[in-house]
């Protein structure tokens, strides 16, 4: 073994004096810090917590696949995140999770997101019937009506096509308002106290008890009905060794966190596809001609996504330029080494996958759209894990294979029902919190694409 070697350091000084900036632009500050001191630094959040940042690929994989039983979640998601989601597949780690991971994952095979195809799309033709409305009355901010489109399509998706709209809105407010309280419980820690005070934290729990309840009306309300093709389903009939099955409090809190990991990350992956879509014709005439080959005026099913292979390498384009989950927070158990790099026990570590998707080393001009660098066999090319939008090892992304649906699907509806364009004078750039999302959203126009008209003799 060589001898290992201290990993760079940004000064606690330093990174205090830079705290504010990093608040407010974290990719700029990491960007920097990683152009002076290379593919692993370490630095002091708020000047005060010492954290491993690295995009260096053998430490991600080590970190996220070989040695991934070392790395546990942070606090934002088991603590925070547990106090109103409860036990789950976020929250949760060691065998528990192995557990539930197993049982959920059958909700994600290719025979259940072939029968969830028709939910989704059923959800998708209502949505899109509100977003008409809206779009006829000028440009829109994109980013909501994605929301709007993506958490109907997943609630669907878990608790079947009766799912009231009313309902659906309740739990959609719920969650977006909960997940911002989160937020600033975690950036403002400090304020953790006065919301206890101040009645912010019950207020939150409320509303969490309220959406928690019309939920478990559904569930209840199943155990009494026949059974259906959605993943609420697959929840129920999940049995254990021992032969007995999930409590409905478990259901309900994996339900919840369904929900929460499934709507953000896809609404924001199609808001940036829009955005990036707008400035490329080409781009946007060659799947639109990909889409009536394959398609013609059917609607996207499971089985259609390995046939849009040109639309896929554009989705996997964005996803390198907008990783929804810019950064993986995990915590070291025990001290670990990765060639000569030493981690030690306790030690926070950022796995920037913002960082590795734009490092120049493995792109080039990676600040370059561009969707033939996905071209069918070029994964084979590429070092591993020098792209992961959706993580990787173990706990990668349960939803993969239901996202890139969705998203198709979608594109598939918005491409050839509408020409779009993002009208001038508006300042378009992310902002990273949890999400990379769009810092001032992103206006834009949609007119009808009517129909040629057909001659009839
Ligand atoms: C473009 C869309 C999506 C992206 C980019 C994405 C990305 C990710 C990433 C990076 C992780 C790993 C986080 C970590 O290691 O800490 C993850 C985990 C997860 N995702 Fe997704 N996701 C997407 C869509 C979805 C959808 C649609 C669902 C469900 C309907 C979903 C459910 C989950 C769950 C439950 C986990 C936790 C898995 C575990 O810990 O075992 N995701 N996702």
């Amino acid at each position: 073994m060589n001898t290992p070697t201290s990993i760079p350091a940004v000064s606690r000084f330093r990174s205090f004096a830079d705290s504010r900036a990093m608040f407010q632009n974290p990719l700029q500050i990491l960007s920097k810090y990683h152009d002076t001191l290379g593919d692993t630094f370490r630095f002091y959040l708020g000047g005060l917590k010492e954290a491993i940042v690295t995009i260096d690929p053998a430490i991600v994989q080590h970190v996220l696949k070989t040695n991934h039983e070392n790395y546990e979640k942070s606090d934002i998601q088991v603590k925070r995140m547990g106090h109103f989601l409860g036990k789950g597949l976020l929250t949760t780690h060691g065998e528990a999770w192995k557990t539930q991971r197993r049982l959920i994952q059958k909700g994600f095979s290719p025979k259940q997101l072939d029968a969830l195809s028709t939910i989704m799309q059923d959800s998708l033709t209502d949505s899109l019937r509100i977003f008409d409305s809206h779009i006829q009355k000028g440009p829109v901010d994109i980013y909501p009506h994605m929301m709007e489109i993506t958490f109907s399509m997943v609630a669907r998706s878990l608790f079947g096509a009766r799912l009231k709209a009313e309902d659906i809105s309740l739990v959609s407010d719920t969650i977006c308002t909960v997940q911002e309280f989160i937020v600033k419980q975690t950036l403002q820690p400090y304020l953790n106290p006065w919301f206890e005070v101040s009645g912010e934290l019950r207020k939150h729990e409320e509303m969490r008890v309220r959406a928690d309840a019309v939920l478990m009306s559904y569930i209840k309300k199943r155990r009494d009905e026949p059974p259906s093709d959605d993943l609420l389903q697959t929840l129920m009939d999940a049995r254990y060794t021992d032969g007995e099955g999930m409590s409905d409090e478990l259901i309900l809190s994996e339900s919840m966190q369904l929900l929460v990991a499934g709507h953000e990350t896809s609404s924001n992956s199609l808001s940036w596809l829009l955005y990036l879509l707008s400035s490329r014709p080409d781009v946007l005439e060659q799947m639109r001609q990909e889409f009536d080959s394959v398609l013609g005026d059917r609607q996207v099913s499971h089985g259609d996504v390995p046939k849009l292979e040109y639309s896929t390498q554009v989705v996997q384009e964005s996803l390198r330029l907008y990783p929804p989950f810019w950064m993986i927070d995990r915590i070291a158990v025990a001290d670990d080494r990765v060639g000569d790099t030493v981690i030690p026990a306790g030690s926070t570590v950022i796995v920037y996958v913002y960082g590795a998707h734009h490092a120049s080393a493995h792109w080039q001009k990676p600040e370059e759209f561009d969707a033939e660098r996905f071209v069918k066999g070029s994964d084979k090319l590429r070092t591993p894990f020098t792209y992961f939008p959706f993580g990787g090892g173990p706990r990668g992304c349960i939803g993969l294979h239901y996202a890139m649906l969705q998203i198709l699907m979608i594109l598939k509806e918005l491409l050839t029902k509408y020409d779009f364009e993002v009208p001038p004078g508006q300042t378009i750039e992310p902002r990273a919190m949890v999400i990379l999302r769009p810092k001032h959203g992103i206006r834009m126009s949609f007119n009808g694409i009517t129909e040629p008209a057909t001659c009839v003799a």
